[in-house]
């Protein structure tokens, strides 16, 4: 069975009666890149945490393979991986811990987590800060690191939040090809940015407004 991603008439409030989310309706699908767009405020952190099971709707549903998200725990069970804006990495161990206690955390043995954690750093150019701690590392290292991480843990479903934003334009590219790389494998990918050039090379557009949802392509 197709495993979309299937976000129905959404609405999400902090505060009740105060919706941040309004009626948002899109699907994301396997092998497709689908970019979220928008001014600071509108709502894409938003969307990502519902679609990754952090937050509950006021009103509508988000479904991974034709099931109701109830929680992340489920999320998870459903192989949503996140890549939070904040990296939301561990600042008392090393990039490639980091990597390591995720992996062994979803079910791999210690010694294919090494493995995996060492190709991963390496396809985002960190080779060299495996054993460095995450306060050693630069803010676009940090933010290499949590991709890394994402990539390695191979879900279904892909959730990043402004992954470039700390990044050069070298890394960027980098990134971005990663990314639509993970949805050729079969990942239904999204991600939130500012950057439109990267949208522009999505097979989907969401811009949020105050909100709301306008699908500008796909
Ligand atoms: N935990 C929270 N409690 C209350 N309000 C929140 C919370 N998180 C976000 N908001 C509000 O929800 C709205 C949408 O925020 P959100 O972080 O989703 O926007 P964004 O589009 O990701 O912004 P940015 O581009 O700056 O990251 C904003 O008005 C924000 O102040």
């Amino acid at each position: 069975m197709s495993k979309d991603v299937v976000v129905d008439r959404l609405s999400v409030a902090y505060v009740p009666g105060h919706p941040v989310l309004r009626d948002v309706s899109v699907t994301a699908s396997p092998g497709r890149v689908l970019a979220v767009t928008g001014p600071s405020g509108a709502g894409k952190t938003t969307l990502l945490a519902a679609m990754a099971g952090l937050l509950r709707p006021t009103a509508g549903s988000v479904t991974v393979g034709g099931e109701p998200l109830r929680d992340r725990d489920h999320a998870v069970a459903a192989r949503v991986v996140v890549i939070p804006q904040d990296n939301g990495l561990a600042p008392i161990l090393t990039a490639g811990e980091n990597l390591q206690v995720a992996l062994v955390a979803a079910g791999l043995a210690p010694a294919d987590a090494y493995r995996c954690t060492e190709e991963n750093l390496d396809r985002l150019g960190l080779a060299g800060q495996a054993d460095h701690l995450v306060e050693e590392l630069s803010g676009g290292q940090q933010q290499r690191t949590a991709i890394a991480r994402g990539l390695a843990l191979r879900g279904d479903v892909l959730l990043a939040d402004e992954p470039t934003s700390e990044l050069d334009a070298a890394n960027r590219q980098r990134v971005l090809e990663l990314l639509h790389t993970e949805a050729r494998r079969g990942a239904v990918v999204v991600f939130a940015t500012h950057d439109a050039e990267a949208a522009a090379g999505c097979e989907a557009e969401l811009h949020l407004n105050d909100g709301r949802a306008e699908l500008v392509r796909g």
